[in-house]
């Protein structure tokens, strides 16, 4: 669930370096990042982003010290410059923490959220401090955190009452004394010290903190509605229910990566506040995607391209102004023949150092290239096998069910479920799949009694999970293998264009650089092209299934309805007029659904809808996904059981109604239409993709990754926190603190 789980005793710095630290290098890369604290009041987030009031000892400084200590060090190397905006929100307010009388003019100190024309959210009025000094924004920084809203609360000695949002950009301006002016674009880190959430009957609390606590939980929750739709792949999500979330949309969406530092107390009387915050976490780790990675991978490579360029300008400054662009492309691609017989992209060179040295740049960047590929493609696979993971859970869950309720074993279906939640957990720590191989060995020690029989959908289910947790190590161990390799490649050809200047002259390296420029402008377009290509494949099997998910809803539903009718049939009981006539609707709904059910779709609509908990999934040699369709029921069974048994038989008709319009819709081939759906996805092709069909397909706006970080009670209860990815994904990251209550002496809740 977390990407890291920091211990009780894991220091400031252990939890900076974890979670944060990550982020300030990206935002020196030109990336947008945010760091969250999330947590139950007195969990200990002030204590994580902030740390303690009279924080004398440096080692208690908290992640915001850290985060601007290092940034502000490394803009000053590189004369780049900072500013740097502290708000709050209290009780739906905006107060300007460097500022808290707001300027002359505003409501009690009030700001005002505008939105301008691109739809971008700003604060009218903020203060944006500039300055270059690390001892003056420290001494702003504190400022702040004392015009803070603190309370006393039943749970927290000093709760913070308001959402706390400190802002920090990063911008590269050229200047003499930045010879790497321009090399990135500015970035961004918003540290955030969200309040805590909070259960009158634990804080006791009474009017106006009842009231506060009204208004953060409110916020949150929109928050995790956010959070919930982003995860969910949703294409709107409703930013605008809290001031939080529409200050926040910018860092939940696009090009952002962001940690969340989840904070928990594990004692036993915190039990249902660690259960929220965890599922909170969780939500928000899963809008984690590896799609953001595709981005990633692209924008690298386009500040890549925005560094060539500059390094070109530069060039050119010095030289004829006359002479042919030195920024635009003045060369023309390499084609192998050139890079390989040493011909240089202005014709053959004469000084053979310099052929060395451009033959040498030239391959270096074919590898990059090469391993960037390789990146894209184990993206790709990683995408394939989480969807079908998320596939073969429903396929357990169901089956689990169908033991349960056939075998009447709950317990071992319970011990099925928890087991695989465990292993599923081990996914993202990257554990070896052992909880499953014993969750299968436990399947079949219990054959005959309570157990799965072989070859049972369950038994397969597990299996296939387990061979998707194999792949999944093996590819993550490859995709941070790969990333090393391009790091390595990426430091080579740094050292040869320093090696530039020495043996060219200037209009021989600025041809050089144009080449380089050039292929990897051809790159990027190619990369953003293919990432987006398999952005839609993803988006297509998550929406399939969406529709797995819904049918099975409506299953339940159907099965509660029938057994209800049952119930009042059989009682007699006499129903108010208005849900009588919902039942009348029901029953004309499936009726007019159970006609269009015998369509000449219908067939391959059940067989695929039914074959779903048939099917298996295997992964080939190349750790590609191969779906293997099974036979599901067929059509025959229910149709006799349509004459039988009115409800449930209508019902079914109604699934193979809807089926057999989607995949008419989808391919245009009328009863084809679901073949060719399986087809296509046995082919790893999408259906959309494969005829241009009018499907509308959405593409995830992701956040890097989710951060966790749990800390718990100094009082010996476990501090844990949990930390990012290992791979540089776009996306949030959560993370666990304690309440401070024991050390804080407070009341203990
Ligand atoms: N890891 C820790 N080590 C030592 N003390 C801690 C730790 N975490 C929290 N505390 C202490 O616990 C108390 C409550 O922590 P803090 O104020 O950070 O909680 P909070 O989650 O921000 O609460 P609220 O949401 O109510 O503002 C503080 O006195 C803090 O110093």
């Amino acid at each position: 669930m977390c990407d890291k789980v920091f211990e009780e005793d894991a220091t400031q710095e252990e939890v900076y370096a974890g979670t944060t630290r990550p982020l300030v290098e990206a935002v020196l890369r030109g990336h947008n990042a945010t760091v969250f604290a999330y947590g139950a009041t007195g969990a200990g987030k002030t204590y994580t982003m902030v740390g303690p009031e009279d924080a004398a000892d440096p080692g208690q400084q908290g992640v915001m010290v850290r985060a601007l200590n290092e940034l502000f060090g490394q803009a000053a190397h590189l004369g780049d410059r900072v500013t740097l905006s502290y708000l709050e929100i209290y009780n739906e307010n905006i107060r300007d923490l460097l500022n808290p009388g707001g300027p002359a003019g505003s409501a009690g100190g009030s700001l005002e959220l505008r939105e301008d024309q691109a739809g971008g959210v700003r604060v009218a009025g903020l203060t944006e401090a500039d300055t270059r000094s690390t001892a003056e924004v420290l001494q702003l920084l504190h400022r702040g955190n004392r015009a803070r809203t603190v309370e006393p609360t039943a749970a927290n000695r000093a709760s913070s009452r308001s959402h706390a949002l400190l802002s920090v950009r990063l911008t590269r301006a050229p200047t003499p004394a930045a010879p790497r002016a321009l090399s990135a674009p500015s970035g961004r880190l918003y540290m955030i010290d969200l309040a805590g959430s909070e259960r009158a009957s634990n804080t006791k609390n009474r009017g106006k903190r009842l009231q506060e606590g009204g208004h953060i939980n409110r916020s949150l929750l929109a928050l995790g509605n956010c959070i919930n739709a982003l995860a969910g792949g949703a294409r709107y999500v409703n930013f605008r229910d809290s001031k939080l979330t529409r200050l926040l949309k910018d860092a939940l969406t696009g090009d952002c990566r962001a940690v969340m530092i989840a904070h928990v107390s594990p004692g036993e009387r915190h039990g249902d506040e660690t259960r929220n915050t965890l599922a909170y976490a969780h939500r928000a780790g899963t809008i984690t995607s590896r799609a953001g990675q595709y981005r990633d991978i692209v924008s690298d490579l386009r500040a890549e391209i925005s560094r060539l360029r500059a390094k070109l300008a530069e060039g050119a400054e010095g030289t004829d102004s006359s002479s042919p662009s030195a920024v635009g492309p003045p060369v023309s691609m390499p084609t192998d023949a050139s890079t390989q017989s040493g011909g240089g992209p202005g014709g053959p060179a004469t000084n053979p150092a310099l052929t060395r040295l451009r033959d040498d740049l030239v391959a270096t960047f074919r590898e990059q290239m090469r391993l960037r590929r390789t990146l894209l493609d184990i993206d790709a696979q990683l995408l394939r096998l989480d969807s079908e993971t998320d596939r073969q859970q429903m396929i357990l869950s169901r089956a689990n069910k169908l033991y349960q309720a056939q075998a009447g074993a709950p317990s071992t279906a319970g011990t099925t479920r928890t087991s695989y939640r465990a292993a599923r957990s081990t996914r993202s720590t990257r554990g070896p799949p052992s909880t499953i191989a014993s969750t299968i060995a436990d399947t079949e020690t219990s054959d005959g009694e309570s157990g799965s029989p072989p070859g049972s959908p369950m038994r397969r289910a597990l299996y296939a999970l387990e061979s998707i947790e194999h792949e999944r190590s093996r590819l993550v161990d490859l995709r941070a293998k790969t990333e090393r390799d391009l790091e390595r490649a990426r430091g080579q050809a740094a050292r040869l264009e320093d090696e530039l200047p020495l043996q060219a002259s200037s209009g021989e390296e600025r041809e050089l650089l144009s080449l380089v420029l050039r292929v990897h402008e051809l790159e990027a377009e190619r990369l953003a092209l293919q990432g987006e290509r398999e952005l839609r494949r993803h988006e297509l099997r998550r929406r399939d299934l969406l529709l797995m998910r819904y049918d099975r809803q409506r299953h339940i539903c159907d099965e509660i309805i029938t057994r209800q009718r049952r119930l009042i049939e059989d009682g007699r009981l006499s129903l108010p007029p208005d849900l009588h006539d919902l039942y009348r609707l029901y029953q004309k709904e499936i009726h007019a659904a159970a006609y269009s059910a015998f369509s000449p779709y219908s067939a391959h609509g059940l067989t695929d809808a039914y074959g779903s908990l048939g099917s298996t999934f295997t992964a080939d040699s190349t750790g590609r996904g191969l779906y293997t369709a099974q036979a599901g029921a067929d059509s025959m069974d229910v149709r006799t059981s349509a004459r039988t048994n009115e409800l449930p038989a209508i019902r079914r008709g109604e699934r193979m109604y809807r089926r057999g319009t989607r995949g008419q819709r989808g391919h245009g081939d009328g009863g084809g239409g679901r073949a060719g759906d399986s087809a296509s996805r046995s082919s790893g092709r999408s259906p959309n993709s494969s005829n241009g069909s009018d499907w509308e397909v959405a593409t995830l706006a992701t956040l890097p990754s989710v951060m966790g970080r749990c800390t718990s009670r100094p009082s010996g209860e476990a501090r844990t926190a949990c930390s990012r990815r290992s791979s540089p994904s776009p996306g949030l990251t959560t993370a666990l603190c304690p309440p401070a209550s024991a050390a804080s002496g407070a009341p203990a809740r």
